[in-house]
This record gives C-alpha cells, structure tokens and sequence, in this order.
C-alpha cells in the first residue's frame, strides 16, 4: 500500500513535467478476491516495458485504419483537447426540416450523437431512407450516429390535416370526427384515430390538443362527429396528441385500457428490427410488463439482440410504476410534451428531476426531451428560458438533451443543435471549474460478485481521476458494461470507452461523457494498451504525458499511467 501512495506520488509530480522519462513505473491494482469470481484471472505484468518509445515501432497502415472514431470527436480532440469534448449527448428528431443527406450530414457535423425517427409521423418507406442516409453518411463520412425509433403508441391524436397545420381561433366551431374521410377534409375538421372517441366524451368535456397548446369545449355530440368551441387559440399540428379532461381531471379509462404497443407499433418494432436501429423507445410505458414482453420478442427476433429499449415516461401510469420501469429498460425519456398533458404543468420539472435521478442510480441512460428551444422551431435565436431549461437539464446530468420540432420540422435545425451544444460545453465546464461534485449517493446495484468487483473499481477509479486530475479514463470494455458505470459517476475526464463491436460502440453514443472507439481487442491488456496509445498518437489525439487510468472489464484491472 505505502508503495501504491508512493507511485501515485511520483505519478502526479510526473504531471508538472509533460514529457516523462522512460523509468517511470505504472501501478497495477488488483482486487485481491478476484479470484472468487467468474472471470478469467488478471496477468498482472509489469508494463512499462511498452512505454519505451524507442523499442515500440510506429503503426503500420493498418493498424492505424484499424481504430473507427466518431470523424467530429477526432478533430475536437485534436483542436482542443480531452478537457473541451462535449459529455451530454445530443440527439435530433429527423423530419422534413433535417431529412436530405446534406442536412443530415450538417447535424452530425454539429454534434449530433443519436437521429431519431417519430413513427407517429410518414411512412415506412420515407423512415427507411432516413436510417439509410445515416448509416452511409457513418460509412462514407466517418460519423458514428446511432439510430432510436420512437413508436407511435396507442394514445388518441388527430389525423393528418391535408396541410402543415392550421389555426384555430377563439370561439371557433370545429369537428372532430371519428369518420373516415375519403377525399379532402371538409372546413374546419379534424380526423381522430379512436374509434371510441364519439362514444365517450361529454358535452361540457374540455379537449386539450397537444396538452393544451389548443383547448376546445365540447358543445355537441352528433353520430361521429364532436362539436366543439375553441377556447384557447393555436397552432394545430398534423397528429397532435388529444387528451380530454372532465370537472378538472383527466378523463383516462379509456386509454388505459388501450395497449402501449398497438399492432402497427408491432409491424414498426418488426421493421426497426430488419432495419437494425440501435434504440427502440416505447411511447407511453405503463408498467415495467411491456419492456419485459419487448425485450424478449426482440432477443428472439434479432440475431445478436443488441437493440436497447427506451422507457418513455410520458404518462400518470408511468410515474406510478417508476421503479420498475427504469430497473427493467436499457434507458428512459422524460418526455415532456405529453407528460405536461397528464400532469399540472408545474409538476413536470420535479417529475424530471426524480427520473434523472433514478436513472443515473439505478445506471440506466436517461434523456430530457420536448420543447427544450420550442422557439427555435421559428426563431433564429432561443429565449433565456430556453436556455435556462437546457443548462437546468445539463447541470442534472443527464446523459441526453433531445430536440423535437425544432429539428424536425422547424426552420433553424442546425442552429437550434448549436445552442444545446454550446450551452452544454458551457455549464460542464463551470461545473468543473467550481468543482462542484454533487453529493449524490451511488447505491451499490450489482447483483453479481464479479459485477460488484466491476462497480468498485469504476467508483475508485472515477474518484482517483478527479482527485489526481487525470486527462482521461480509457475502458476497455466487450460489452460496454463497465463504460457505463464509469460514465455513471460522471467523472471530470473523458472516459475514452475501447469496443470490438460497431452496434456497442453506437449504443455507448447515448451515455454521458463516453467517447466510443472500435478496436480489436485481445486477452492481453498490455497489447491492447499498446496498440490504443500507438493509435491515438498516430491520429494526434493523445500526446506523450497525457495522464491516464486504464481499466479493462477483461481483466477487471486498473493502472494508472502517462501516455509514453
Ligand atoms: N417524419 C416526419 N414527417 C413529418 N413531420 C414530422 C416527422 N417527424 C416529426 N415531424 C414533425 O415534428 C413535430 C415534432 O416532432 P415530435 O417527434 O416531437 O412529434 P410529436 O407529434 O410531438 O410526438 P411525440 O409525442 O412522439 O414526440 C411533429 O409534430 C411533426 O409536425
Ligand atoms: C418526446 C415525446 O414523446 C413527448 O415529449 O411527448
Ligand atoms: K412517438
Ligand atoms: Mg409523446
């Protein structure tokens, strides 16, 4: 032990001198009941021979294509350093506003991590060219975005409006009709997908559209169609989501009774499938049930079953049954827009905080999305407020901000990723300079002995890279497990997260501060080391003396060492 204090000595005295010499020594910690668990037994060796830069030949032009990396990661890195590289993760709704290769392309230019895909929204067809856009702009252009389909979900919403949206004003007359219209829509009518709708509305009900964007007052019943007054003037947009509330609360038999996944989410979740997206997200989760029937449909379906399921908590049910949705799901969504249409709008802020908080606890990828620069959908710049609610969402530490209209269909796409990245890079950096590590207590969630030696070991290491102040924590990692329980104690460093497969290293892109590399990986971490910092130097993203913790979930080993 007095020997390991000693090292680590040495080791951040060596940080005042960029360059060290080659008779540096690495420690190599080793959890002494290692042995007890599953996994393969460590080789501990001495390592230091690698970092004799004389004895280490330059890569070959093979090895140095040989490493994949996110094309925009790259040139930050080397502009900037590890210090400057974005830790939230951005994701952009696609839809008419972001859809072409080019527009795509200027998205991942300007950081975006993930393209979502809205089923609520086009065609099949008009979705499976967006998702091939995407993978040919990582194959062609060197990006890695990874794709998330969002079902439809079987909430009520209104039908298209045979135009981009229509405005409704006060005192206003419209139908909303269960008919299925052939030709054009008569005046002032909108098409609603549930048959029951007719049925079980009142007169006196109030119909919110898009949780109250719009409201309306039901006045008449006849047959199919549903009178009703517009009391709140707005902008009617194709598909809103249509909630109705009765003396003051939401009226929910029905829905509840309606199945989260309808048949078409089905033959969605198929072609997601057949597609190959990296993330599913499941829109309105009641129960952790649901996730578990989804899981298991997509192990049996998909060869290698790496698609991730993402709980949307957008309901009443599913805050009820918290817990176990997020303990089940590979991640979650606060999903703003219709959660603030099923609960007082004032509660919807501190329904954020509880599920960011619960996510990151129980280790589960967390997302903010809606609204978060609904002006941006029209205006060049966003309002203070919107800042405020991004850098609010940013200082929570969630993994991920997501951008809805504002890049779907609005006119300022790029822009609108512009903000959520600058203001991420500035309310990460303020943290750090502050030093503001938040108290929040990590419950042990390990149900395995070799996990548990897992989670120590990133604890320790994330606290000894902010305590020595290292440039960055490199995790070699198969399944990317022990990434995320780094990512988890949201270090002050970049984790620079080591993978053999391309669909791993995607779904890494939704985690906070991982920087997702592929590379063939062996048993022998010494090697493996090797091979990274020969890499990396090569493309001049890392620079001799650069401070490094290198832990590897093969070995379940951790070292601490300077960049030869
Ligand atoms: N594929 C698409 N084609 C056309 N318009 C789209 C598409 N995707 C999104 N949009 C437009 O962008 C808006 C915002 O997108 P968003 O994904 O937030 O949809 P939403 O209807 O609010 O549903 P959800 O609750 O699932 O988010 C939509 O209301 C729609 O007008
Ligand atoms: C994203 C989404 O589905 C919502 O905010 O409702
Ligand atoms: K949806
Ligand atoms: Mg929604």
């Amino acid at each position: 032990m007095a020997h390991a204090i000693q090292s680590l000595l040495s080791l951040t005295n060596h940080r005042s001198h960029p360059k060290p010499t080659t008779t540096f020594s690495p420690i190599t910690l080793r959890p002494a009941s290692l042995s007890f668990s599953t996994r393969k037994k460590p080789h501990v060796r001495r390592i230091s021979a690698i970092f004799d830069l004389e004895n280490s030949s330059p890569p070959s032009p093979l090895e140095s294509i040989s490493i994949d990396v996110d094309a925009v990661t790259e040139a930050e890195l080397k502009e900037n350093g590890f210090r400057s590289t974005r830790r939230t993760k951005l994701i952009c709704t696609i839809g008419p506003a972001s859809c072409d290769f080019e527009q795509l392309e200027a998205l991942a230019m300007g950081g975006m991590n993930v393209a979502r895909i809205n089923m609520c929204h086009g065609t099949r067809e008009w979705h499976q060219a967006v998702i091939r856009r995407v993978r040919r702009l990582n194959q062609e252009k060197g990006y890695a975005v990874a794709i998330m389909m969002d079902t439809e979900g079987s909430e009520i919403h209104m039908g298209d409006l045979g135009a981009a949206s229509a405005k409704a004003e006060d005192g206003e007359i419209w139908t909303f009709s269960v008919r299925a219209f052939d030709s054009q829509l008569p005046d002032h009518t909108i098409n609603v997908n549930y048959e029951g709708f007719a049925e079980d509305v009142k007169v006196g009900d109030e119909l919110l559209v898009d949780g109250g964007m719009v409201r309306f007052e039901v006045i008449e019943k006849i047959g199919p169609d549903v009178k009703c007054r517009c009391t709140d003037p707005g902008l009617l947009l194709p598909r809103a989501n249509l909630t109705f509330w009765r003396g003051g609360s939401l009226v929910r038999e029905r829905n509840a009774m309606l199945p989260t996944i309808s048949s078409k989410d089905w033959l969605d979740i198929d072609f997601g499938i057949a597609e190959g997206v990296d993330f599913i997200s499941i829109s309105f989760v009641k129960s952790a049930e649901v996730i578990n029937h989804l899981k298991s449909y997509i192990a049996a379906r998909s060869r290698d079953s790496d698609i991730a399921v993402i709980a949307k908590i957008e309901s009443i049910d599913s805050l009820k049954n918290l817990d176990e949705i997020i303990r089940a799901c590979d991640g979650a969504m606060v999903a703003r827009g219709d959660l603030g249409a099923q609960i007082p709008l004032e509660q919807v802020p501190s329904a954020q905080q509880k599920v960011v908080q619960l996510c990151r606890q129980l280790n589960k990828p967390v997302i903010v999305a809606s609204q978060l620069l609904e002006s941006m959908i029209e205006y060049p710049t966003p309002t203070r407020a919107e800042v405020a609610d991004v850098s609010e969402a940013v200082r929570q530490r969630a993994d991920a901000l997501m951008l809805s209209g504002e890049s779907a269909m609005g006119q300022f796409p790029d822009k609108a990723l512009t903000v959520l990245r600058s203001v991420s890079l500035r309310i990460e950096r303020w943290w750090r300079e502050e030093k503001r590590h938040e108290a929040m207590r990590l419950p042990p969630i390990a149900s395995s002995f070799s996990d548990r030696i897992s989670e120590e070991i990133c604890n320790s290491a994330a606290k000894m890279a902010n305590n020595l102040e290292v440039d960055a924590v490199f995790v070699f990692t198969k399944d990317g497990y022990m990434a995320s329980l780094l990512s988890r104690c949201r270090p002050d460093c970049p984790i620079f997260a080591f993978t053999t497969t391309t669909s791993v290293r995607r779904r890494l892109n939704l985690q906070w501060g991982l920087i997702p590399f592929r590379l063939s990986l062996t048993d022998d971490m010494d090697s493996n080391l090797n091979r990274t910092f020969s890499l990396l130097k090569a493309r001049g993203m890392i620079q001799s003396g650069d401070l490094v913790i290198a832990l590897s979930d093969m070995l379940q080993s951790i070292q601490v060492m300077n960049v030869p």
